[in-house]
């Protein structure tokens, strides 16, 4: 696919640049912020605004300082509105003020007039929701994901595009094989290949490949973006499940927790020692 690289923000590193320094100095973990009802009740929160509020405002409290990426859910503020989203932006200012990368899991993807507008929504810095990140979907043709990527490039940001889901449902369409023999995945993991092409330590597109994928026989050599790797706790991967899902490409790989790493809040001491620990435990398999 093609991308506008003439615009290419002058005034500040690209995405994979970005996110490789934040690694360096912060260790290789994305804590998402996914304050489930569940999770509520265990903080002695309430189901409602007022409670997501005070989940998102802790953990970023507690870990933006701390932690290379944070991840928050974007459902999970959208199902309260407009006062949702009102806190989802606060949470997008205080945790890149404070140090953090902010990755808007919002899992976009439509037709390329519209995806325009989520680009302008997600990735540039004039809209308030905009992170340093976003993930997309490619299931309408990755082609049509051409205006994030173009705009992704434009204001250093960058876009994890999702390749082999860590649900168990995934394996459904991705593993499906196309009309010239590569299963779905792997054309979605070619073209991020492509778009990253020359880029060093790697570009500002990346692939969600999740840590609960198993031994499936993609080839993730190519790929020379960044790959976000959710699935670990909660949906039962582990540390050790990274090195058999990434092999030799796990240098790149970024780790993503949310509920194994939330379940330590309210307390902050608790939730920072528990993300510090695993990001101790996946440096440890991904060095
Ligand atoms: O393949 C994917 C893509 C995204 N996710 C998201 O990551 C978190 C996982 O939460 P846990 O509590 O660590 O299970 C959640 O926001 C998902 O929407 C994913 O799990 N798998």
């Amino acid at each position: 696919m093609s991308v506008n690289t003439s615009q290419v923000a002058a005034d500040r590193d690209h995405f994979g640049a970005r996110l490789a320094k934040a690694v360096a100095e912060r260790g290789p973990l994305c804590v998402g912020i996914d304050p489930h009802p569940g999770l509520l009740d265990a903080w002695g929160l309430t189901r409602d605004v007022a409670g997501v509020e005070r989940f998102a405002r802790t953990v970023v409290d507690a870990l933006a300082g701390q932690v290379a990426v944070l991840k928050p859910q974007s459902a999970f503020f959208e199902r309260y509105g407009s006062r949702g989203i009102a806190v989802l932006e606060r949470v997008i200012l205080d945790a890149r003020a404070a140090g953090a990368l902010v990755l808007n899991d919002v899992k976009r993807g439509d037709i390329g007039s519209t995806m325009d507008a989520y680009a302008a929504a997600y990735l540039d810095p004039a809209s308030p929701l905009c992170g340093d990140a976003m993930t997309a979907s490619p299931y309408l043709g990755f082609g049509s994901l051409a205006p994030l990527l173009s705009a992704a490039i434009a204001h250093g940001n960058g876009v994890f595009v999702l390749g082999l889901t860590s649900n168990p449902e995934g394996p459904q369409v991705q593993h499906a094989v196309a009309a010239d023999g590569r299963t779905v995945a792997q054309t979605v993991l070619d073209a991020v290949a492509s778009a990253d092409a020359g880029y060093l330590p790697y570009g500002p597109v990346g692939v969600v490949v999740g840590a609960t994928v198993g031994e499936t026989g993609h080839d993730l050599s190519r790929v020379n973006g960044p790959f976000l790797a959710p699935g670990l706790g909660a949906q039962g991967a582990t540390a050790d499940d990274l090195r058999a899902v990434f092999g030799d490409a796990r240098r790149a790989v970024l780790p993503s927790v949310s509920r194994e790493v939330l379940r330590a809040g309210p307390d902050r001491a608790s939730l920072r020692s528990v993300a510090a620990r695993a990001a101790d435990d996946f440096a440890a398999v991904l060095a």
